[in-house]
C-alpha cells in the first residue's frame, strides 16, 4: 500500500505576525487555504482587517512567520512575481475614472491583463449592462462597487482579496456578491474577505481579530505631531 501525502495548501499562513505603525496588529496567525477555500476576517474598526489583506497582497511583510504559496515563501522576489499575478484585489479605493465610460473602466483592466470579451458580460451579471456606455461619474456608490466586482470577474484571477466588498450594496447586491463568490470557489478560486458586515459564505473559516485600543505614542507618531514639537 502506498501512502499519499495530503496536497499542499495553496496558501498557508505559518505563525504570521504583522506590525503597522510600530504596533503589533496580528499575532501568530495560522491559516491554511486549499483551492475553493474561503476565509472571512471580521473585527471592529481598526482591528487590523485591511492590514491583514495588505500583507497578503504584498504591500507589507510579516514581522514574523511566513506566507507560503504552493509551499514557497511569497516574500522571495522570484516567487512574489508569480504570486502577485494570482491576486485580485478589491479595496475601498475604487480607482474608478469618472470621465471614462462604465465599460471602459472595466475593459481597461481586462486589457492590461491581456484578456478580452469578459467585461460586458461581467457588467451585465452585476446589473450594470444598461449603463455600460454612460460616464462612470453617473454611478451611485453601490453601482461603483458593482463596477469593481465586474472587474474581478473580467480579470478572473484565482485569489480574491476583498476589503469590505458589501459596503454600499443593497440586499440584492449582497446576494449577487455572495453568488459570485460561491461561483468563483466552485471553479477552485480562493476568497479572503475582510468585513464588519454579515456575509453568507458557505464553510468559510472565520478569523475574528480582537479590538485594538489606543496605545502609547511611538516616536513615529511624535514626528507627525507638529503641535507638540
Ligand atoms: N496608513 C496607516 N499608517 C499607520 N497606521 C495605520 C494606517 N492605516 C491604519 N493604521 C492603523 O493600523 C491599525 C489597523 O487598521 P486597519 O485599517 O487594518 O483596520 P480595519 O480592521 O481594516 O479597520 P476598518 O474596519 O475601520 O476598515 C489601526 O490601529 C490603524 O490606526
Amino acid at each position: 500500500m502506498t501512502l499519499r501525502r495530503p496536497p499542499l495548501p495553496r496558501l498557508l499562513l505559518d505563525n504570521v505576525s504583522c506590525m503597522r505603525n510600530a504596533q503589533q496588529i496580528l499575532r501568530h496567525v495560522n491559516v491554511s487555504l486549499h483551492d475553493g477555500g474561503a476565509l472571512v476576517l471580521s473585527g471592529t474598526n481598526g482591528s487590523g482587517k485591511s492590514t491583514f489583506l495588505r500583507m497578503l497582497a504584498g504591500f507589507s511583510r510579516p514581522s514574523a512567520g511566513q506566507i507560503l504559496w504552493n509551499g514557497h515563501d511569497v516574500t522571495q522576489s522570484g516567487i512574489f512575481q508569480q504570486y502577485k499575478l494570482q491576486l485580485n484585489w478589491l479595496s475601498l479605493k475604487d480607482a474608478v475614472k469618472e470621465k471614462f465610460t462604465v465599460l471602459d473602466n472595466v475593459q481597461w483592466f481586462e486589457l492590461l491583463e491581456g484578456k478580452q470579451g469578459k467585461s460586458l458580460p461581467a457588467l451585465e451579471l452585476m446589473g450594470l449592462g444598461r449603463l455600460a456606455k454612460d460616464k462612470a461619474r453617473m454611478l451611485s456608490m453601490g453601482q461603483r462597487k458593482k463596477l469593481q466586482l465586474a472587474r474581478l470577474l473580467a480579470i478572473d484571477r484565482p485569489i480574491w482579496l476583498l476589503d469590505e466588498p458589501s459596503v454600499a450594496l443593497d440586499d440584492d447586491g449582497v446576494k449577487l456578491l455572495e453568488y459570485i463568490i460561491a461561483e468563483h470557489r466552485k471553479k477552485g478560486g480562493i476568497v479572503i474577505v475582510a468585513t464588519h458586515l454579515p456575509i453568507q459564505i458557505e464553510d468559510a473559516m472565520v478569523l475574528r481579530l480582537p479590538p485594538r485600543f489606543p496605545r502609547r505614542m511611538t516616536s513615529v507618531d511624535l514626528l507627525g505631531r507638529a503641535d507638540i514639537l
